[in-house]
């Protein structure tokens, strides 16, 4: 089709509309456009779009086979000159006329925009899963989606055009046209069929008047799935919160255990050995000689890394919680067993769980972990569902096993399952010659959690450590080079500053006391320090850190010099 050649003269604002309405024409070739303001707006658009302009309106006229100016300015003087100048075969469309064309040309526009509206509309109605019912201020239903027939069984053809009043007249949408509030979770059965339905309806005002109403509903069954899969979910997400909490991952690797020492290297080596396999291993030790330390490390070293590594301190649980702490507990295994909950297995499976203080669990428990131990299943407290895992198992004690064994308090099949590699962490005062090394290696840690500047220690501080036999090994060469640098002020700590720390234990040992047997002197001392700080478990864990042991140690001990009740 031959396109129709127009000039546009003036391009103010009425020059500009015409000029937009038409280049979006495909039958419209505009050949240029003329004002005598070239900063007009229609000029500049004109520019950018590479179409011809001319101040000079004879100019346009010039162009051949115009079909039609379009004058828009009005004055006359331009109209007359324009009907003078212009071609035979040229129509003249004076600015009365554009502004009609513009016009019907805006009306056409507008229609398209609301056909576009209303085709995005209906498909969004066509596609919802809700069932949507309209109807007129009379009550008169006009319109329903696909998914109104879907739930109720009721075609389109036959609801449209019924009236509410008759067809559903206790509906949500009924009584919104009644009352022209808002309807909101009403369930109904709808009129004309058997559909138990939950209804949001709402009226439809426009310009301030009640025109009709909406209503939007979903099928009770629908809902009530719906609501089944939300329970779901909200039990997994806790369940998984709750495991997230308890899960970590080891927090050490072999590069931070510091020493050199021939005993120590033996450790490592064998724990190095142990870590590319999945063999039990048991670590002795004196409390603080980095039993944990190890089995973190052992952890990070395995092909286990990426999985959880849960500790459980058997002596810091009680007997009585322990086992469900292990392997977890059904939903109304015991009152207050609420829902069910995941235990220390379940938690490491495909990790590592470290069992510290294994010599202080009970000997109905040792049975049970037996056979995890050889069997790794097992079933929650109160449930009948055998629940099999992929543990590895690494175990810590400072007791002496063998003779716990030997007083029936430990059973020696557990002994031999848990011994598969067994390392002993050497104590302190065997592996002196890593004491430079380790002060050095805690003052740039303490350095940094305190903010302090310490460079180093003098010789004759290094002699007070040296001398000294640090029955609670690394933990308490911690403790003291702490609360040595919390008070210290100097870059370099000297014999002066240590003394007042150190010399607390060796004062003790020098001084002309009775001999009695060590037994009873480790008794007295924990009852001096719990009647100095309290029978509170905050008493009892600043007790633990003036005695230099472990809160688990000192549960122990309470344990048994049955002191736990003991009031000062
Ligand atoms: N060789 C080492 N290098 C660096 N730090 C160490 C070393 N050995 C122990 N430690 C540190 O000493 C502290 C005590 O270590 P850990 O808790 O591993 O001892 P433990 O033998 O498990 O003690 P307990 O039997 O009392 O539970 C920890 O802070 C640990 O990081």
């Amino acid at each position: 089709m031959q396109k129709v050649r127009v000039a546009i003269v003036g391009a103010g604002r009425g020059g500009f509309s015409v000029y937009r309405m038409l280049k979006k024409m495909e039958g419209v070739e505009i050949i240029g456009l003329a004002d005598i303001n070239m900063m007009a707006p229609g000029i500049l658009d004109a520019q950018k779009d590479g179409v011809f302009v001319t101040e000079n309106f004879c100019e346009l006229v010039k162009f051949n086979n115009l079909d039609v100016i379009i004058e828009t300015t009005g004055v006359p003087e331009v109209q007359e000159k324009l009907r003078q100048i212009r071609g035979n075969s040229t129509a003249l469309m004076e600015a009365q006329a554009a502004n009609l064309m513009m016009a019907i040309l805006k009306e056409k526009e507008e229609l398209l925009e609301f056909k576009r509206i209303q085709g995005e509309l209906s498909a969004i109605l066509n596609s919802m899963q809700e069932a949507i019912e309209v109807a007129d201020i009379n009550g008169v239903i006009k319109y329903v989606n696909p998914a109104f027939s879907r739930i109720t069984g009721i075609p389109e053809k036959e609801r449209i055009g019924q009236n509410i009043f008759e067809a559903s007249p206790d509906g949500a949408l009924a009584t919104v046209l009644k009352t022209g509030k808002v309807v909101f979770g009403q369930r109904t059965k709808v009129g004309g069929s058997n559909a138990d339905v939950v209804s949001n309806s709402a009226p439809i005002v426009v310009d301030g008047k009640m025109e009709g109403a909406v209503c939007v509903f979903q099928h009770f069954t629908d809902i009530m799935n719906l609501m089944e899969e939300l329970k779901k979910s909200t039990t997994i997400i806790e369940n998984l919160t709750d495991k997230l909490g308890q899960v970590t991952t080891s927090k050490y690797s072999f590069d931070d255990i510091i020493g050199d020492s021939p005993e120590l290297r033996k450790c490592i080596t064998l724990a190095e050995k142990s870590a590319q396999s999945n063999s039990t291993v048991l670590i002795l030790g004196e409390s603080g000689t980095g039993k944990e330390l190890l089995a973190h490390a052992i952890h990070a070293a395995s092909m286990r890394r990426e999985n959880p590594f849960i500790k459980v301190n058997c002596a810091a649980i009680p007997d009585t919680l322990l086992e469900s702490e292990f392997f977890g507990y059904a939903k109304g295994a015991f009152t207050g067993a609420v829902k069910s909950k995941i235990g220390k297995f379940e938690l490491a499976h495909g990790g590592t769980i470290f069992l510290d203080e294994i010599g202080d669990m009970n000997l109905l428990l040792q049975a049970k972990l037996l056979r995890v131990l050889q069997e790794m299943e097992f079933e929650r407290v109160g449930g009948n569902q055998t629940i099999k895992v992929d543990v590895r198992v690494i175990a810590a004690t400072n007791r002496n096993l063998r003779e716990l064994i030997r007083q029936g308090r430990f059973r020696e099949d557990l002994y031999y399952r848990l011994n598969v590699v067994e390392i002993t962490m050497p104590p302190l005062r065997a592996r002196k010659e890593d004491l430079p090394a380790l002060v050095s290696h805690l003052i740039t840690s303490l350095n940094r959690k305190l903010g302090k500047n310490v460079k180093g220690i003098s010789k004759d501080a290094e002699e007070v450590l040296f001398s000294y036999d640090w029955p609670g090994n690394v933990r308490e060469l911690e403790n003291v080079i702490e609360r040595v640098m919390v008070t210290a002020d100097e870059e370099i700590l000297t014999k002066k500053n240590f003394i007042q720390h150190v010399n607390q234990f060796r004062m003790s040992s020098e001084r002309d006391v009775d001999l009695m047997p060590i037994e009873q002197m480790e008794e007295m001392l924990i009852r001096k320090a719990i009647s100095k700080f309290g029978n509170t478990v905050e008493g009892k864990r600043r007790a633990a850190q003036a005695l230099n042991i472990s809160l688990a140690t000192l549960y122990n001990k309470l344990k048994k010099i049955k002191v736990a009740n003991y009031k000062s």
